[in-house]
């Protein structure tokens, strides 16, 4: 047999085909190789997606040769049939969706040798404390790198460079760092007997090396994350690895801990905080199945796992799951089908599952494992509403009577109270008291929000922001602004007159000094360094705060009016989950829920604990309107600088619409987020029965139309979650 002549590469850029090339005499391919191809005048990285003998129809002549074959991890089988699955699902280019599954050889290069320092006998010719200590920390003989020996002795750099320049101290080559090896039964945990059950399906559902997907569904704190980390120690004992994905990476320090504690070391992490080098070693790690276990964000999904055992999803509800710009695609659900490409169980674990698992649980499509109490026998907290039409605060206040009272009795007490509000700064809306005047961004459809710790009006969909004005635009009028409604930080100010003495803290992902800053403060939260917590959705997520006792939700509401299809299923979520932080290490917990609809389904269902309540109920709904997961919905967004040009397209593809009987096309309809970032947008949506294979269809109707020209952009969006 001879060797293949011809590779088609795929290259990340916005291609959905590979291009075909001569492979040199001398030069071996095999799929998945990463290579160096001409691209028009210059050379681009691009990934081997299959060998001919024949080039796939350009004529031979004209084809040109592969540049280079790079000596990095090639992508996996897996991972190219990932690709290819999610740009055909998801209607994205394919270079597009490689591009997530590659790296730039350069930032794979294998690490630098490590240059240590030991001491060489020689003597000082003058001793000093500092170079006292030092040698004192060196006296052991072993090497040490410079910065780490200096912090050890608490010495400065300068006094080590001393030393080496007297020929005390010699810099020698120290071996590469080892990867610590994680082991599976460094401290077990004892499992209660509901657990127990849960982890056992879960191993045998390891060890059975087929794909699954079991459904962890446990209320929150009653161990899910004990539960899968058997799965994960069951993994390793078969000496496979496990990605684990989680909806905000940056603030899962808490995670980490009792990962070490479980397993004797972290795992490795995966997200756009971690550096390049740092990323590129991961990379590597995985590739080479060194690396065993790792947490990442959605984009860990690409990885070069060698032999993955088990796919984890945490908080497999979550929206961040969900990309929603350039390939818009859902890790939860692509989890799910690199399992299947994998032929490997994988675990979505949540206190409040999505409909969608919910359903296909139901069906018998996933296995279900339900942990239907609190660790320990710890009591849900006990909820109640405060109706906000009857018993509501005072006008410019939004801290009702009965909730300042059980904040009052809670801080007494020395516990601590959560107070949740789904909104950054100071206040919504800012109003002309002499006019009307609304300050609305120049750019989009939405009001400027007012962050005061800043001083700046922002807009939270482009980022626009100016200083606070002193004239109204409109009348001129001076010292007229009124702020209009509560964020955190107003609610912040609130807090601070009315309990002058608590220690208050405002946890909001737009806060001074970004993520590390955040994740300091939750620790703080959980050591009890607070005595009232102000958040927004951020404090939902997953935190472990032991002396929390009372959760005040102060807008129930703003979640339940608009008109998207998921705003119930959001709310029930949202509010499930942030009443969910109280009273996880201690009885007697409460939650107080401010709303205008106490009689409200979702609010009644959250009241009374009632989750399996709201899911019958949403289940019907949504079969009754053919919404998922009963039906496949698809977004289309068109977007241009003129409102014209976004609706003339938006017309085009309507006109073009094949008759098919199965999908109803709905609009063109001005987008609810009409104007973002200075282009108008118009929304198209396609709905079709859930056996019928909407993207494919979707990609014979949109391959008749001409593609959008000048500024016109079409956005598509399989499954969407967001109806802005
Ligand atoms: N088997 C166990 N032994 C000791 N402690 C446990 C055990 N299982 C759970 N816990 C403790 O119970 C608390 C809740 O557990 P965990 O955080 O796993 O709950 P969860 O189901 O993930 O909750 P949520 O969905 O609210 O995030 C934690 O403090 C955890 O350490
Ligand atoms: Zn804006």
């Amino acid at each position: 047999m001879t060797a293949p002549r011809f590779a088609d590469v795929l290259i990340p850029v916005a291609v959905d085909r590979p291009y075909s090339y001569r492979i040199p005499a001398g030069m071996e391919l095999g799929p998945g190789d990463v290579v160096a191809v001409p691209l028009g005048n210059r050379t681009t990285l691009g990934a081997v997606w299959a060998l001919r003998d024949e080039p796939g129809g350009v004529s031979h002549n004209r084809l040109k040769e592969v540049a280079a074959r790079f000596d990095v991890p090639v992508v996996p089988h897996a991972v190219r049939q990932l690709c290819d699955w999610l740009a055909d699902y998801t209607l994205s280019p394919r270079g597009m969706v490689l591009r997530m599954a590659l790296r730039d050889p350069d930032d794979l290069a294998p690490p630098k040798p490590r240059v240590g320092l030991r001491v060489t006998g020689t003597a000082p010719g003058r001793m000093t404390p500092a170079r006292g200590r030092l040698l004192a920390v060196l006296a052991d003989g072993l090497a040490r790198a410079k910065g780490e020996a200096a912090r050890e002795a608490g010495v400065s750099a300068s006094v080590v460079d001393g030393l080496v320049d007297e020929g005390v101290l010699e810099a020698v080559l120290m071996p590469a760092e080892a990867l610590a090896r994680l082991d599976p039964d460094h401290a077990v945990a004892a499992l209660n007997d509901a657990q127990h059950a849960a982890a056992l399906a879960l191993c045998d559902a390891v060890a059975a090396r087929a794909f699954a997907v079991q459904l962890l569904d446990g209320v929150t704190g009653s161990g899910k994350t004990e539960v899968y980390l058997e799965g994960v120690a069951e993994a390793l004992r078969q000496g496979r690895q496990v990605l684990i994905l989680v909806p905000e990476i940056a603030l899962t320090t808490q995670f980490l801990d009792r990962f070490a504690a479980r397993f004797g070391h972290r795992p490795a992490a995966w997200h756009s905080g971690v550096g390049t080098t740092k990323r590129g070693r991961v990379w590597a790690g995985v590739a080479a199945g060194e690396v065993q276990v790792v947490i990442g964000a959605r984009s860990a999904l690409f990885l070069p796992f060698q032999d993955l055992g088990l796919v984890v999803v945490d908080e497999e509800h979550e929206g961040a799951y969900k990309q929603d710009d350039g390939v818009h695609y859902h890790a939860r659900d692509m989890a799910v089908v690199r399992a299947r490409l994998e032929d490997i169980p994988v675990v979505l674990a949540s206190a409040t599952p999505s409909v969608e698992s919910r359903v296909n649980a139901d069906r018998g499509r996933y296995r279900r494992l339900v942990l239907p109490e609190r660790f320990g026998g710890r009591d849900m907290p006990k909820i109640a509403t405060v109706d906000l039409r009857s018993a509501g605060p005072p006008r410019t206040r939004w801290i009702a009577p009965a909730l300042e009272a059980e904040i009052r009795r809670t801080v007494e007490a020395g516990e601590q109270a959560l107070l949740f509000l789904n909104r950054r700064g100071y206040a919504p809306l800012t109003l002309c008291r002499t006019c009307g005047e609304r300050i609305q961004c120049p750019n989009c459809s939405a009001w400027l929000v007012d962050h005061r710790f800043r001083r700046r009006l922002m807009c939270h969909h482009c980022g626009f922001n100016m200083p606070p004005l002193e004239h109204c635009p409109k009348c001129d009028a001076v010292d007229s602004f009124v702020a209009c409604g509560p964020g955190v930080e107003r609610l912040a100010e609130e807090c601070a007159t009315l309990f002058p003495e608590a220690r208050l803290l405002v946890l909001s992902s737009d806060m001074a000094g970004g993520i590390e800053r955040i994740r300091q403060e939750i620790e703080a939260v959980a050591r009890g360094e607070a005595d009232i917590v102000i958040g927004t959705q951020l404090v939902a997520k997953g935190h472990n705060f032991p002396n929390l006792a009372l959760v005040g939700v102060i807008d129930a509401d703003l979640g339940l009016s608009n008109a998207d299809p998921r705003a119930g299923e959001r709310t029930f979520q949202l509010l499930q989950q942030v009443v969910g932080r109280a009273g996880r290490a201690k009885d007697g917990s409460r939650a107080l829920i401010q709303t205008h609809q106490p009689e409200h389904p979702i609010i009644q269902a959250i009241v009374r604990g009632d989750r399996e309540g709201f899911y019958e109920v949403e289940i019907a709904m949504r079969e009754a309107a053919m919404l998922p997961p009963f039906g496949r919905l698809a977004a289309l967004v068109v977007s241009a600088e003129a409102l014209g040009d976004a609706q003339a397209y938006a017309r085009t593809l309507v006109r073009a619409v094949p008759p098919t009987p199965e999908v109803k096309v709905l609009g063109p309809a001005e987008a609810p987020l009409a104007l973002v970032r200075g282009r108008h947008r118009v929304r198209l949506l396609a709905r079709s029965p859930r056996a019928f294979d909407l993207s494919g269809w979707m990609r014979r109707w949109l391959s008749s139309v001409e593609a959008p020209r000048g500024n016109v952009r079409l956005e598509i969006d399989v499954d969407p979650q967001s109806f802005l």
